[in-house]
């Protein structure tokens, strides 16, 4: 089954992003209830910020990791030999932003944060039963006043001329959280693995919303919802010179949070970031 594109407003709405999600561990939403001209002005702010100097003065703070992280400390993917080709700043609730953008990132992620609580609730009606039963508490209370989940403003730069020849915008990985909430971006480039080993383009005109399931609710659910490996390629000819931003929200459950025997959200995403280099 190919990603579907669900309408947000439909009666089978739950349904069928539910079964898009089990079945290719990615969903896409149309008339969905977030502000696209928001996302368009942020997208907008934003490129003017990472093409300032103002920027190394937001640099990451590595204890709390919000704030400005530059080109050369960026994620290398698990498994991958090169850095990503790819800048972004980190916003949390409690987060420095800079002023001037503070006010758009932060109802873009009230607004995003409030539909994934929505969808997460549809993902837990369309459980079987049998999985449903071995989640420690519904799947939206997880999130429910969490401040660890993540707004991440992703810059990819115009490609370097001097890449190195196997460095990618985003090498394939996985997302560590429960889901990913994922506006489409100004450019293609986003791609999904299918079960038979084949990348395919996420399907994503303006104005839709990608969903995808991270390993917390993959961990959470047994595997029932398959955490599935994506990837951001490299453009060709004229959009080479282009940027790329996108603006994923990663939902992360509160740390106490128990995801399965084995792990709750905090004991999880400590040996995540350890694997990424990151702490
Ligand atoms: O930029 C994108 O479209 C996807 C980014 C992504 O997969 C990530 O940051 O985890
Ligand atoms: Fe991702």
């Amino acid at each position: 089954m190919p990603v579907q594109n669900v309408d947000y407003t439909s009666v089978n709405a739950a349904e069928h992003f539910t079964t898009s999600l089990r079945e290719t561990g990615f969903g896409v939403l149309r008339n969905h209830p977030l502000d696209m001209d928001l996302v368009e002005r942020i997208y907008e702010q934003w490129a003017h910020f990472f093409s300032s100097d103002d920027k190394a003065q937001w640099r990451f703070d590595p204890n709390t990791q919000d704030g400005y992280f530059p080109p050369d400390v960026s994620e290398t993917a698990k498994g991958s030999s090169q850095k990503d080709l790819k800048e972004y700043y980190h916003v949390y609730p409690w987060g420095k932003v800079p002023d001037a953008l503070e006010q758009d990132i932060r109802e873009y992620y009230r607004q995003a944060d409030a539909l994934a609580g929505e969808l997460l609730s549809w993902i837990e009606a369309h459980t079987p039963e049998a999985v449903a039963t071995q989640y420690s508490q519904s799947l939206s209370s997880m999130i429910d006043g969490s401040q660890q989940t993540l707004l991440r403003v992703l810059y990819y730069p115009p490609i370097p001329n001097d890449a190195p020849v196997d460095a990618v915008r985003a090498a394939a990985h996985e997302d560590i959280n429960l889901i990913t909430l994922l506006p489409a971006s100004n450019e293609p480039g986003l791609e999904v693995k299918g079960r038979d080993g084949e990348w395919l383009p996420v399907p994503s005109d303006p104005g839709q919303l990608i969903i995808n399931v991270g390993d917390m609710l993959q961990e959470a659910s047994q595997g029932h919802f398959p955490s599935t490996t994506h990837r951001v390629v490299n453009p060709d000819g004229a959009s080479a010179r282009r940027a790329r931003l996108s603006l994923p929200l990663f939902l992360h459950p509160k740390p106490d949070v128990v995801l399965s025997e084995r792990y709750t959200a905090d004991s999880y995403l400590k040996e995540r970031l350890k694997e990424l280099g990151v702490i």
